[in-house]
């Protein structure tokens, strides 16, 4: 393993992160889930509106359970940095993104985000890191969710001290990785195009990276254009899986995971592909226009509505 100067894992890992507030309103909900396509196909959806409308007041909206990944917006101001690890912010990729969700999340809302390191490694062309980020709401102080997400630094790998290649990990199982796409047919197959703009509306909500909006930074970042967020492609999987196995309920979900396995273009369709496993959904999102798939995982949901 070669050895790179002045990264020392262990000061890394007893960094302290700040502690941070996220605050919402219905706005930023709605923004949100206009974002990751709700309604773009029709904006009466029985299923969708109610992300974007309610008759009977904006405190009656509902929010989409990925949403739960934008609380940790503020607590990366200057970027995903630890003390003495050197990198390009944009050769920057999101690896993967696990979400926990306890509660609905009110249609507005402050809350409290406590950061912690969960791993670090050593790929050697890449450095990885994880970051867990536990979410309170602030008035009543009850955990809402928790989020991992992966983030694939190229080029700042090479760090460790010895032969090993530098792992650690605060949780056991690598479980994005680890998902095996079923051979057989799918049990429900959904379409979707996201808008040429789509990055455009996406960053939005918090993500202002100019890898999504920016020609030249995408150019050095190795592509040919700007790229969607991983996120964004997230929301559209899983708004996906709601619709189809959770018959439009996003309450029913209780976990997501997700490995962002290649870069989407804005203006490209999505084709999301879901196999049931008891109360697991396991997915794959597609790309129709190259056939490559982008993403896969899976979903867990409390339970699978009768008329499955
Ligand atoms: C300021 C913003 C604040 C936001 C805060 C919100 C919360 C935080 C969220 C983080 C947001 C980050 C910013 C967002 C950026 C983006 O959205 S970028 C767009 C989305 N991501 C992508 O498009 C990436 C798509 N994936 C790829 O291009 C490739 O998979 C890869 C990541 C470049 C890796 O491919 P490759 O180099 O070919 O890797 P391999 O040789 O196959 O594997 C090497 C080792 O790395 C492990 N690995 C591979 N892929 C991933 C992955 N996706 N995640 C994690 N780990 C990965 C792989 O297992 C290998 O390890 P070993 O097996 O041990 O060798």
């Amino acid at each position: 393993m070669a050895e790179s100067s002045g990264f020392d894992p262990q000061l890394a890992l007893s960094h302290k992160f700040p502690e941070t507030t996220y605050t919402y309103t219905e706005r930023d909900s709605v923004l949100y889930a206009l974002g990751v396509g709700a309604c773009a196909r029709d904006a009466v959806d029985d299923d969708e509106l109610k992300y974007v409308y309610h008759a009977n007041g904006e405190q009656f909206l509902q929010v989409l359970p990925t949403f739960a990944a934008l609380f940790s917006l503020a607590s990366f101001p200057n970027g995903f940095n630890l003390p003495g690890l050197e990198y390009d912010q944009r050769l920057l990729l999101h690896g993967q993104q696990y979400i926990e969700l306890y509660r609905p999340f009110p249609s507005s809302g402050c809350v409290h985000n406590k950061v912690s390191l969960a791993g670090l490694h050593d790929k050697g062309k890449a450095a990885i890191i994880e970051y867990e980020t536990k979410s309170y709401e602030k008035e009543s102080g009850q955990l809402l969710c928790m989020n991992r997400s992966t983030v694939f630094l190229r080029g700042a790998g090479g760090f460790s001290k010895s032969s090993q290649p530098y792992s650690y990990s605060n949780y056991q199982t690598d479980k994005a990785s680890t998902v095996k796409i079923p051979k057989t047919h799918p049990f429900a197959v959904f379409e979707d195009s996201t808008q040429p703009s789509q990055a455009l509306l996406y960053r939005l909500s918090g993500d202002y990276n100019p890898l999504h909006s920016d020609p030249m930074v995408a150019k050095i970042a190795g592509f040919s254009r700007p790229i969607l967020h991983g996120l964004c492609t997230l929301g559209f999987a899983v708004r996906a899986i709601i619709k189809c196995i959770c018959k439009g309920d996003p309450n029913l979900i209780k976990s997501i995971t997700g490995r962002f396995l290649l870069h989407v273009y804005p203006g490209e369709t999505l084709i999301t592909e879901m196999w049931l496993d008891d109360l697991r959904v396991i997915y794959q999102a597609k790309v129709k226009e190259r056939n490559r798939t982008v993403l896969s995982g899976y979903v867990d949901v409390h339970r699978l509505t009768s008329s499955l």
